[in-house]
């Protein structure tokens, strides 16, 4: 397996990937400003100090020096030695530097203490920021499996990528500066010596381009690989599936894929390791060896009496510390190579198009036409048509049940019918106007649905009702009153804290439900919205017993009276009283009309309703 040979974020050279790192730092940076002014400026000032006090601390060191070699001088030549007036000005030197190494760790600190503040800030912006972009996106965008990936990504590494990314680039200014610094001091013995300093360094800083570009692309390339680890941990270590993992004995087959692409991945890691280390151990000999002839150099000067003993020990201190700051530098590019990557992905995600819901109509031009499909057909992205020239009329007051095997397209129609896809042809019309003209917020409130796979919050009961309508979410007597709807309201009651009672079992004292009563909590969800005229329920009893299932259609009917109702169901028992049915078989409407109409006519619907009575003899 080798890498594609060229990705959208991949460099040509190791000299555009060089580069490339700094792609994103201006952006870092801006987040870190609009999180706190105050911080970022105080990090430029601790770098500041950071960067430039190490070279002044190596210039008061060579006054040290020399100031006590001319000391003892003095010292021993006086007739009269005073040992107070030789060692005053030396000491007062020492305490200049004990002041400096002072600030250099006060400013240290500042930059972690600033670090930690802001990389609890910023993690939070950022992950408002993904979670916010997740809330515009729509339903095909989520079931897109790049955007996914890259959501996921941001959101893995939220809290410390931005961050990383700014501390690196303060910390490559902060060696900047400092490395600046002492080039004022190095050139002041020859600027050979600072081509030297630069020169030995280059092969590495080099290399360090080359290999960290590649594993940029790696990291990139592999992220498939990585989704399905992700997916596999969650898989092994999720209370939602390991019942079945556990019954099945999955853990030895799902461990060993997850093994097994680790094993894959680790070799690609080691490959590019140890050829980016041995290159960089031999490359940085080449830094040793120049270091060492620029040290032979200032010694020779020395004692041929060029240069003080004390600018002697500034210039090595000068040279140790300019490598050292190099070298820091060429870590902190490597790591921005990663960093990038991570912003690039977050900024990728941001930047994603949304759809413009622009509608705002809140009422159609025919009010009371209730709800048309005409001609409507629809594929899902990337995919053949699974609903062909679809045309129903249903109006105020009428139910409408939909029959179809698994798969013929039943809950497609309703997520268009609530707008969550828009049909490829035809249009769906809402009392006369054409439902993407509609306002978001008027149609939400005009629809009760709830699907198959409802979700199961892990809040309290009362809550899990409230979700149904944001404007009630708190309101008790709401939720009473659709739990009663739904038949939520006895076991409700009878639990040790009533509505208050915490759901599921990932917090303190959370209690599981059975899969009817779930269902019951989320038919009662549905009937939250009291304004909806239009009710939706896909497959809403398919885990109630007989009894609960009569009894929450006989409700069903009588509270969508006046409203629209549309049903799906492999149960004929509950269509069966539908003023309008459909048969769908794969995604074409084969058969329509009442139950006696269609049993009349001997087709599809008789076949099945009768194979159905047949196991209830
Ligand atoms: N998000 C999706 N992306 C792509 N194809 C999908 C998606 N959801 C469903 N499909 C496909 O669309 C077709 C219709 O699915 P739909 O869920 O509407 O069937 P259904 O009639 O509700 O089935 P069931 O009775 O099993 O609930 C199926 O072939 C399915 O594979």
């Amino acid at each position: 397996m080798s890498p594609p040979p060229s990705s959208q974020t991949s460099s040509s050279s190791p000299l555009s990937g060089f580069f490339g790192v700094f792609r994103y730092s201006r952006r870092a940076l801006g987040l870190v400003w609009e999180t706190s002014r105050w911080m970022m400026l105080g990090l430029a000032l601790c770098t500041l100090v950071a960067g430039v006090l190490p070279a002044v601390a190596a210039w008061v060191g060579q006054l040290i020096v020399d100031g006590v070699v001319s000391a003892m001088e003095a010292h021993q030549a006086a007739t009269d030695p005073n040992l107070l007036a030789s060692i005053t000005p030396v000491l007062t030197l020492v305490g200049i530097e004990a002041v400096i190494i002072g600030f250099i760790a006060l400013a240290q600190r500042g930059l972690a203490a600033q670090q930690s503040l802001l990389r609890a800030l910023l993690g939070q912006k950022v992950n408002v920021m993904i979670l916010e972009k997740a809330g515009q996106l729509s339903l095909s965008q989520f079931e897109d499996s790049e955007l996914y990936d890259q959501l996921t990504r941001a959101r893995r590494e939220a809290s410390t990528r931005p961050l990383a990314l700014v501390n690196k680039t303060f910390g490559l200014l902060q060696n900047a500066i400092s490395l600046g610094s002492f080039a004022v001091l190095l050139v002041q013995f020859s600027p050979w010596a600072l081509l030297i300093l630069v020169a030995g360094a280059l092969p590495v800083f080099i290399s360090e381009a080359k290999f960290s570009g590649d594993a940029f692309r790696l990291f990139r390339w592999r992220s498939p690989q990585t989704r399905m680890q992700i997916y596999l941990e969650t898989v092994l270590a999720r209370e939602d599936s390991i019942k079945e993992v556990k019954l099945f004995g999955l853990e030895g087959l799902f461990l060993k894929r997850y093994r097994d692409i680790f094993t894959q991945l680790f070799a690609e890691d080691r490959r590019l390791t140890l050829r980016r280390e041995s290159w960089g151990f031999l490359l940085g000999l080449l830094g040793t060896l120049t270091f060492y002839a620029a040290y032979a150099w200032v010694v020779i000067e020395t004692i041929a009496g060029v240069l003080t003993l004390g600018q002697m020990t500034m210039y090595l201190m000068v040279f140790k510390q300019g490598q050292a700051a190099l070298s820091a530098s060429l870590t902190a590019i490597s790591g921005m190579y990663e960093d990038n990557l991570y912003l690039s992905n977050l900024y990728e995600y941001l930047e994603q198009p949304v759809e413009s819901e622009n509608g705002t109509l809140t009422q159609g031009v025919l009010p009371g036409d209730g709800l048309r499909f005409e001609h409507v057909s629809f594929s899902y992205p990337g995919g053949a048509d699974v609903l062909h020239d679809i045309s129903l009329h249903l109006c105020p007051g009428q139910s409408l049940a939909l029959v179809g095997e698994n798969g013929s397209g039943k809950t497609t129609l309703i997520k268009l019918l609530t707008r969550l896809y828009h049909p490829t042809q035809g249009r769906i019309l809402l009392d006369g106007s054409d439902l993407r003209d509609w306002s978001t917020q008027a149609l939400r409130e005009r629809t009760g649905v709830i699907f198959q796979d409802f979700v199961r919050y892990q809040l309290q009961v009362g809550e899990n009702l409230g979700v149904g309508d944001t404007y009630a979410f708190n309101d008790q007597e709401r939720w009473q009153n659709a739990a009663r709807h739904g038949m939520a309201d006895a076991f409700i009651t009878n639990m040790a804290s009533g509505y208050q009672t915490q759901l599921g079992r990932w917090f303190k004292n959370g209690q599981e439900l059975s899969g009817g009563q779930w269902q019951k909590i989320a038919l009662s969800r549905a009937y939250m919205r009291e304004n909806a005229d239009i009710l939706v329920l896909d497959e809403p009893t398919a885990a109630m017993d007989a009894a609960a299932e009569a009894e929450i259609f006989a409700r069903f009917r009588e509270h969508s009276r006046d409203k629209m109702a549309i049903l799906i169901s492999h149960r004929f028992s509950t269509v069966r009283s539908a003023d309008l049915i459909l048969v769908i078989d794969q995604g074409h409407i084969i058969e329509r009309g009442t139950h006696e109409e269609l049993l009349a006519t001997a087709g599809r619907y008789a076949k099945l309703f009768q194979l159905q009575a047949a196991g209830y003899k």
